[in-house]
């Protein structure tokens, strides 16, 4: 559907030597009417209409025929339209000039949308039925089918990427490459080349050619973990290569486009870092097209059992353990518990108790949890210094013994030389408890005392 005759033609022409009916129209009229009349598997509409624009027609089809993909043909440069064409529903667009190339993989990408077989992915694989969670997940059905950029907004370890994946998985480019990057840890120097890739000898250190995250996730998607914390420099080349469907690797004459769904994270607040002028105003326009947000663990404690037992069964499988049953004080606690670090810590607390539970039952004292950690009790020593009545002296020492051990690995990242030292033991004499205590994970990976 285009005012321009020439355009259609070319669009017919080529739809057809892709072995595909199409149909011309060229007002919006018309073109409602001939989705009345007929069932279509993909629609193409240009902006400027002689009775109407192309945004009124992706809203009419959005509404009436849901399933029906979209996509929206725009003026060279004119992302505005773009965006406000993906916010209303159309699943992509195409600028003018129409190249063939981007044509088909438009026409590919949009009919994958009904055709593509399920990757037998599901949305049970995000756990939770809080009202949030499960607005959450029919967002994410809805996203999955178009390419439009996301971004997703909450706290660290609250479930921003298993977000992105699901998007992914349940989306027809599920067969293609998900590449997630931390844009946090890539040296600022380096990051155009892991971004864009490089070309042998294109500065000191590239041995060979480098295809860069883009191209590797070409018909695919990326997820820009921790997107506020690319330099501004990046934020530029980004912006481009968005706008563009293409990119020029480092130390490249060539161009070379790609078509790559961006779907971004970040836990911190990115309108903020728009006002503060770290984070440049029209990339965030561009990125944040949809925006969804997981909502913290704290604001949705009817989760915790579910994600308890959820954790605990996967754990207990990889383990090849049974699962042991939490005790009812634990559950309590647990359910009264701020979790600051979202689902990633209550993963973290069940792995280090059913490290620290020998028996059948995962206690309070198992859990380790920070704010009881820092509350100290009213005779001035903190509450795990009182040892059960139940409980031998022998195993609680040795449950103190490997918490304090536990401790020390976990603020070296495993690091036996450094967690000895901390721990004013010898590597040999750590090695020593870590077998007695059932820690030893294999491989003297740090001294060879
Ligand atoms: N709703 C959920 N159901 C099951 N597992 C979850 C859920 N939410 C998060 N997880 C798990 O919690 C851990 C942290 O999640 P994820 O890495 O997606 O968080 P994140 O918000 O991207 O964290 P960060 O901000 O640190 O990058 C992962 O192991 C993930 O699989």
């Amino acid at each position: 559907m285009d005012d321009e005759a020439d355009l259609r033609e070319l669009l017919v022409i080529t739809l057809g030597r892709m072995k595909l009916d199409a149909q011309a129209v060229g007002t919006v009229s018309e073109a409602r009417r001939a989705l009345q009349e007929n069932t279509f598997d993909l629609c193409l509409t240009d902006m400027n209409l002689p009775d109407g624009d192309g945004i009124e027609l992706v809203r009419h089809i959005n509404q009436h025929i849901p399933e029906l993909p979209v996509a929206m043909i725009t003026a060279y440069g004119n992302m505005e339209t773009a965006t406000l064409a993906m916010k209303e529903g159309a699943f992509d667009f195409i600028a003018k000039p129409v190249s063939l190339d981007r044509l088909r993989r438009l026409v590919d990408d949009g009919l994958g949308i009904r055709d593509k077989a399920p990757s037998g992915a599901s949305l049970e694989q995000l756990v939770g039925e809080a009202p949030s969670m499960q607005q959450l997940r029919t967002q994410i059905a809805k996203l999955a089918r178009s390419q439009a950029p996301i971004y997703i907004s909450g706290e660290s370890g609250s479930g921003k990427e298993r977000v992105a994946r699901l998007i992914h998985t349940l989306g027809p480019r599920h067969e293609k490459p998900f590449i997630a990057v931390n844009c946090g840890a890539i040296p600022s120097e380096l990051m155009e080349s892991e971004f864009f890739g490089h070309r042998k000898g294109s500065f000191t250190g590239a041995f060979e050619d480098r295809k860069g995250l883009f191209r590797e996730a070409d018909d695919g998607t990326l997820f820009l973990d921790e997107v506020a914390d690319l330099p501004l420099h990046m934020q530029v080349k980004l912006l481009r290569a968005i706008q563009e469907k293409s990119i020029r690797p480092v130390g490249e004459a060539k161009e070379f486009d790609v078509n790559i769904r961006i779907v971004c994270a970040t836990h911190k607040d990115l309108s903020e870092e728009v006002v503060q002028g770290r984070f440049r105003q029209d990339l965030y326009y561009r990125l944040n097209v949809i925006e969804t947000r997981v909502p913290p663990l704290r604001e949705r404690r009817e989760d915790i059992p579910l994600l308890v037992q959820h954790i605990m069964t996967r754990l207990c499988q990889q383990w090849q353990i049974d699962a042991p049953a939490l005790s009812r004080e634990a559950r309590d606690v647990l359910q009264q518990y701020s979790f600051p670090g979202n689902v990633r810590e209550l993963e973290n607390i069940l792995e280090r108790a059913l490290t620290l539970a020998d028996g059948p039952t995962i206690e309070v004292r198992h859990l380790q949890l920070r704010e009881q950690n820092e509350t100290p009790a009213s005779n001035g020593s903190s509450r795990e210094a009182s040892r059960p009545a139940s409980q031998p002296l022998e195993d609680y020492l040795q449950e103190i013994e490997k918490r304090e051990i536990l401790r020390a690995l976990d603020a070296t990242l495993w690091n036996r030389t450094a967690a000895a030292k901390k721990l004013g033991m010898t590597f040999r004499s750590l090695r020593y408890r870590l077998k007695k205590l059932g820690l030893d994970q294999g491989g003297d990976d740090d001294e060879n005392e």
